[in-house]
């Protein structure tokens, strides 16, 4: 089939780059020209294990990338792959949405077909039905439903294994209204469908589809919040949370999976989804208190690691040593990374900031400029009065001798990753 996806970013380039591995022939319409060049080239415009090897081998023949929306008139579907970043108040951004829906409506008014507008982007329930469908139908003179038709297809990809997630899903959602959109989704996906051995294909509505999004990414940021919450009643009690929580998730009700305890979720995900939902609850007259608190428990954790450093000393005019800068290991994105509250409170504090990552450096340096940065941990350490700990990278479960060459031998360890305890003063945030 013909494909048309409109924003080139981390999801549409990989939803690109895997539709033309799964057969079909796609075009990707991005407004940013180096990405359309890196594209064309047969390079990705982003990092991700796996994405560079599709792109490279599909860039030229069942891949291309262009500026022109002109493009996506030869095309069968479209995606909207586009950026919906939070608001000020956290509520949701829907200005790429709609500039791109009424680009979309302009050029299809030029088509003869029939043509389905798939959401790709995640957007609070409503989204879809009432900004993009009526913006094309305006644009375009055409009407939802007959001419077109409008669906919703949440992507659940993570930065890191975004390839892989595409290509085996837990499961695959769609959301539309009539036979037609169905009948063309499930000519869409029948190639994936087949390749990751039959995931359950769930449809239902456009708004449920959209829903279903949010409640995924609020599910999983509040289970690790509560994990926290737990965790911090452990340390209460000098439990081992690691060793709790490890028991409880052999429940298969309740499953190990995100119930890693620490410094709490970042991304560029968790945080705009959870406060794009609240807000959007809150819009309706509904308070949505449970993830209000799962929010309130995830701000907290840098806080409650200031406070294990405050009780050893007063950080002012000391140096401190940040291990780990990106949201996560494995990637050098620091959106929403919890290591930014740490430097900000540092920094407030009067301390003399350190930081390393093996990879996230440079984007940090962005963000905060006036910091040291050491091009290795050992680094970092030598004559540091404390370390936090605040991403799990694995180099950092190999450190020991290193810890010998710190002022003073204090580290507060965010992720439960450090394995010397001897001849330092240790302490594990949870
Ligand atoms: N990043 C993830 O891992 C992830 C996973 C699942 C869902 N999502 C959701 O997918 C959506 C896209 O996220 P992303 O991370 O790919 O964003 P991104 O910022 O990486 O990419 C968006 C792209 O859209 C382009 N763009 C903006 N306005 C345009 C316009 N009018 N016409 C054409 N192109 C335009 C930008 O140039 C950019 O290349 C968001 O709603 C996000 O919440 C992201
Ligand atoms: O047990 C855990 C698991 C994760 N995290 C943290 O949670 C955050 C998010 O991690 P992860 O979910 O792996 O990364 P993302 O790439 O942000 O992916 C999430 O956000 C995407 C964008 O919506 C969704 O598509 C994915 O399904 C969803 O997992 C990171 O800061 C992690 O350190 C924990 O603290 N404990």
């Amino acid at each position: 089939m013909k494909l048309s996806i409109i924003g080139s970013g981390y999801v549409g380039t990989t939803i690109a780059a895997c539709f033309a591995e799964l057969g079909h022939d796609v075009v990707n319409v991005d407004i940013d020209e180096d990405i359309v060049a890196a594209l064309n080239d047969g390079r990705s415009p982003i990092h991700e294990p796996g994405l560079d090897e599709l792109v490279a081998e599909h860039a030229g023949d069942r891949l291309r990338a262009t500026t022109d929306y002109e493009e996506i008139l030869d095309t069968d579907a479209t995606f909207l792959a586009l950026p919906t970043p939070a608001t000020d108040d956290g509520s949701i951004d829907l200005g790429a949405v709609k500039a791109a829906s009424t680009s979309l409506g302009e050029t299809l008014a030029a088509k003869d077909d029939y043509h389905l507008v798939v959401t790709k982007s995640t957007v609070v329930p409503t989204t879809t039905e009432e900004v993009v469908g009526p913006r094309i139908a305006a644009a375009s003179g055409k009407t939802v439903g007959e001419e077109f038709d409008i669906a919703m297809n949440p992507e659940f990809q993570r930065e890191g294994t975004a390839v892989e997630d595409f290509l085996a899903p837990d499961k695959i959602v769609l959301g539309a209204h009539t036979d037609r959109a169905y009948d063309l989704l499930d000519d869409i996906f029948a190639p994936l469908v087949e390749r990751a051995d039959e995931p359950p294909v769930v449809k239902t509505g456009i708004r449920e589809a959209e829903m279903i999004k949010y409640a995924n990414n609020a599910f999983l940021a509040a289970k690790i919040s509560l994990a926290n919450d737990l965790a911090n009643i452990c340390k209460e009690f000098g439990v081992d949370s690691a060793e709790v929580l490890d028991a409880i998730g052999l429940d298969s009700r309740i499953g190990s999976a995100f119930l890693g305890a620490g410094l709490g979720w970042g991304g560029s995900c968790f945080p705009k989804d959870t406060a794009a939902i609240i807000a959007a609850a809150r819009g309706r007259g509904y308070e949505p208190r449970l993830l209000q608190a799962a929010v309130d428990v995830n701000d907290g954790q840098p806080e409650r690691m200031l406070d294990l450093l405050r009780e050893r000393f007063d950080p002012e005019g000391k140096r401190v040593a940040v291990l780990g800068l990106s949201f996560k290991p494995g990637t050098d994105d620091i959106r929403g990374s919890r290591s930014i509250p740490l430097v900000e409170a540092l920094l407030d504090a009067g301390a003399d900031v350190v930081g390393y990552d093996p990879v996230a450096t440079e984007n940090m340096r962005e963000l905060f400029p006036d910091i040291d940065y050491a091009d290795s941990a050992a680094a970092a350490l030598v004559d540091a009065d404390a370390a936090l700990v605040a991403t799990d990278w694995d180099e950092f479960a190999a450190l020991d001798e290193q810890f010998d060459e710190m002022r003073e031998p204090v580290v507060i360890d965010g992720r439960r990753i450090v394995t010397r305890r001897d001849g330092i003063d240790y302490e594990s945030l949870v």
